[in-house]
Parts: structure tokens; C-alpha cells; sequence
């Protein structure tokens, strides 16, 4: 799992299921690894006999540059790793609009080896359609299919062998390394992958043709140990700016939903909550990494402290607190909504699924 904030929410999704058969490669893309010996240090980990894995797949941040991991994975030493192929996911609903932000991502998909067009719920059948045509123009003999959550056929992906081969598709300047890095301690300055103060982060590379995505956002990790306000939080939700283009993390409600922490994702004007059971003897912690391009990460930073509760918040007097939460929880089919209490199912305006 390689997440984009320093907060590894991705990494803490799945760790519950999959326990020793990952390892997390937090803070900073990945793609911009120095070289392919540190990916390597953790690809060792998981390919020894012991572990017992078939195949590994590299979750990589939505924001990594494809060709780069490809790069470190065909550069590796470890005899037992052999390149599978890539397989790049489309969030139908947002197509259009992430092609427009990023018309890289017409030549990610030109060297994917299996598209996924996920989110196919979302949008009409035509529009499907218009989306499927449109990718197949794109990609260069991939195989393309369509899922809801995800679901495809594990046979896809464990069958998958690259298209051709890459090494030969790959220009020798694809496959060195890109530049030395300035004389700065390891893990820092440009090219790090890591945020700096501000939040940036920046290739390091001297090919001005190299467009790493990800060099034109910026990322907030916010933490707070205090509950937050569910009525304030609502408030900050619905007045995100439009450059806020995700947010992801657990959220602690306090008092209001004692029982559950809050899994919340945001992309686009998409927004869900998920309430899931506090582990016993879990610590309770707001973790959120918010993640855009031309936001104001400490006004964000600001306005998110504001939330949490404070000496005025009287929680338990609050009885309708978090129903603005609970319009944002999915109902699963035949099942009420597990909220705080027992009247949580009937919160009102249950969003089923539409944009907000
Ligand atoms: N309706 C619908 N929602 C989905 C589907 N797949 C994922 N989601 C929801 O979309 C939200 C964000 O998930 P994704 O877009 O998959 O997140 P991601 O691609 O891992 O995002 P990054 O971590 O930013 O790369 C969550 O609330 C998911 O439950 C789908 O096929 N249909």
C-alpha cells in the first residue's frame, strides 16, 4: 500500500484483513523513490518462500506515475519478481473530469495492461457505454472491463502477463535512474515523494517532460484526539472548496456515536461515511489526509480544528447531532443504518447512493 499523506489511511483500511501480507509505503509516492533498491527491500519481504504469496500487487497512490513503477519493478534484483502488468482503475463517475485535470491519464492508460472501469453504478448505461468506447480508444490492446466496488474476476488479475514486451516499449531514459538527488538527508527535498512544509511536493528530476501527477497537489494530514463536533464537521464538509478533490480517514464523533468510529471518503462532490465498531481498547483518534490542487491547506488545517468538540458542545443534549453524518451512510440493503441509537435509521433524507 503506498499512500500520498503521511497519515496511511490506505495502509490502515486493509491491514485488518490482510494482516502480515502487506506492508505499508507510507508518506510519499512511491514513484519517486530514489531507486528501485528501496522497493526492492520490501518486494524481498514478501517474496520469500516463507510468506507463501503468489502475487503481489502494489497499490500504488492515485497519483503515481505508472511508467516509474514499472521502471523499479522490472529493475528489481530479487529473481523471484517477475513483472505482472499494470492494471490502472477508472472511476467512471469522475472520467471526464479527472482527463481534464490530468490529460496524463490518457497515456497511463496507453500502457495499461488491464483497465478496470469501476464506479460502473454511477452513471447511465449510455454513459457507460460512451466511457468503455472512449477507454478502448485510449489503451493500446488492453483488456477493458467494467465493475462495480471493484469486483472483477481474480482470474484477471492473476492471469494477467504484460502486453508485449515492456522492457522494449521502455526508452532507456525510462528506465535509468532520473538525477541525483541534492545533498540532502535521505527522504527529504525534491523528489522525496515526501510533503514539505507547505505540503507540495515536487518531482526532483531535470526532465521538464516528466509530469509526476501528484507535483501539483497538495496534501493535509490532520489528527486530532479530541472528538469532533458532528454538526461543525458537516458544515466544513459541505463548504469544501472545489480543489478539494479527496478526502479519506476515520473520524471520532465522541460522545455522539460512542460505539463506532467514522470511515469517511470524499471524491469529487461524492461523500459516504461508514460506520464501523471502535476495537476495544482502540485509541480514539480523528485521522484525515485531505488531499487537492490549489487549496489552502492551513486555512483547511484551521477550519478542521474548529470542529472538535469544545467546552460549549454538550453532546448528549444534542440528539439530532448526527443525523447531517447519517444522510451520508448507506444504507446495506435490508438492514438499518448502524448509527448511535436506535431511532439512527430514520434520520432523514437517506442519500442512497446520489452525489451530494
Ligand atoms: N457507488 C460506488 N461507490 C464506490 C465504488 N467503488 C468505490 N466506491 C466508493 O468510493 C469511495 C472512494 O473510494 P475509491 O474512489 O475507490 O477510492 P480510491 O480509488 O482508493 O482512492 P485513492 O485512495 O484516492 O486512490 C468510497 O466511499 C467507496 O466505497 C463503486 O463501484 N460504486
Amino acid at each position: 500500500m503506498n499512500d500520498f499523506g503521511s497519515i496511511e489511511i490506505d495502509a490502515m483500511a486493509v491491514a485488518g484483513a490482510l494482516g502480515d501480507s502487506t506492508v505499508s509505503l507510507g508518506n510519499g509516492c512511491l514513484c519517486c523513490a530514489v531507486d528501485a533498491s528501496e522497493l526492492d527491500e520490501y518486494l524481498e519481504r514478501l517474496a520469500g518462500p516463507a510468506a507463501r504469496i503468489d502475487v503481489i500487487v502494489i497499490e500504488a497512490s492515485g497519483l503515481a506515475e505508472p511508467q516509474e513503477l514499472m521502471r523499479m519493478v522490472l529493475a528489481s534484483e530479487n529473481p523471484n519478481i517477475v513483472y505482472g502488468g499494470l492494471v490502472e482503475v477508472v472511476d467512471a463517475a469522475e472520467f471526464d473530469a479527472t482527463r481534464q485535470r490530468h490529460p496524463e491519464v490518457d497515456r497511463h492508460l496507453g500502457i495499461a495492461d488491464l483497465v478496470v472501469v469501476n464506479k460502473a453504478d454511477r452513471v447511465s448505461d449510455a454513459e457507460r457505454e460512451r466511457i468503455l468506447a472512449e477507454v478502448h480508444r485510449l489503451t493500446d490492446r488492453a483488456a477493458v472491463v467494467t465493475a462495480s466496488y471493484g469486483r472483477v474476476d481474480v482470474a484477471l488479475l492473476l492471469d494477467r502477463k504484460p502486453v508485449g514486451e515492456r522492457v522494449g516499449q521502455l526508452s532507456f531514459d525510462d528506465l535509468h535512474d532520473h538525477g541525483e538527488q541534492a545533498d540532502l538527508p535521505e527522504g527529504e527535498g525534491p523528489g522525496s515523494g515526501r510533503p514539505d512544509a507547505e505540503g507540495h511536493v515536487a518531482c526532483g528530476c531535470d526532465d521538464p517532460a516528466h509530469h509526476h501527477l501528484h507535483a501539483g497537489y497538495e496534501s493535509l494530514a490532520f489528527t486530532s484526539e479530541a472528538p469532533l463536533n458532528p454538526r461543525r464537521l458537516m458544515a466544513f464538509l459541505d463548504s469544501r472548496p472545489e480543489g478539494l478533490y479527496r478526502i479519506k480517514g476515520y473520524v471520532d464523533f465522541g460522545a455522539a456515536d460512542a460505539r463506532n468510529r467514522y470511515a469517511v471518503h470524499a471524491v469529487g462532490r461524492f461523500l459516504r461515511f461508514y460506520p464501523e465498531p471502535w476495537e476495544p481498547g482502540e485509541k480514539r483518534l480523528t485521522q484525515l489526509v485531505l488531499i487537492g490542487s490549489g487549496i489552502d491547506v492551513a486555512a483547511l488545517d484551521g477550519e478542521l480544528t474548529l470542529c472538535r468538540e469544545n467546552d460549549e458542545d454538550a453532546p448528549h443534549t444534542d440528539e439530532f447531532g448526527m443525523w447531517g453524518v447519517l444522510r451520508y451512510v448507506q444504507e446495506p440493503e435490508g438492514e438499518p443504518v448502524s448509527g448511535p441509537g436506535s431511532d439512527a435509521a430514520s434520520a432523514p433524507g437517506p442519500d442512497s447512493g446520489s452525489d451530494d
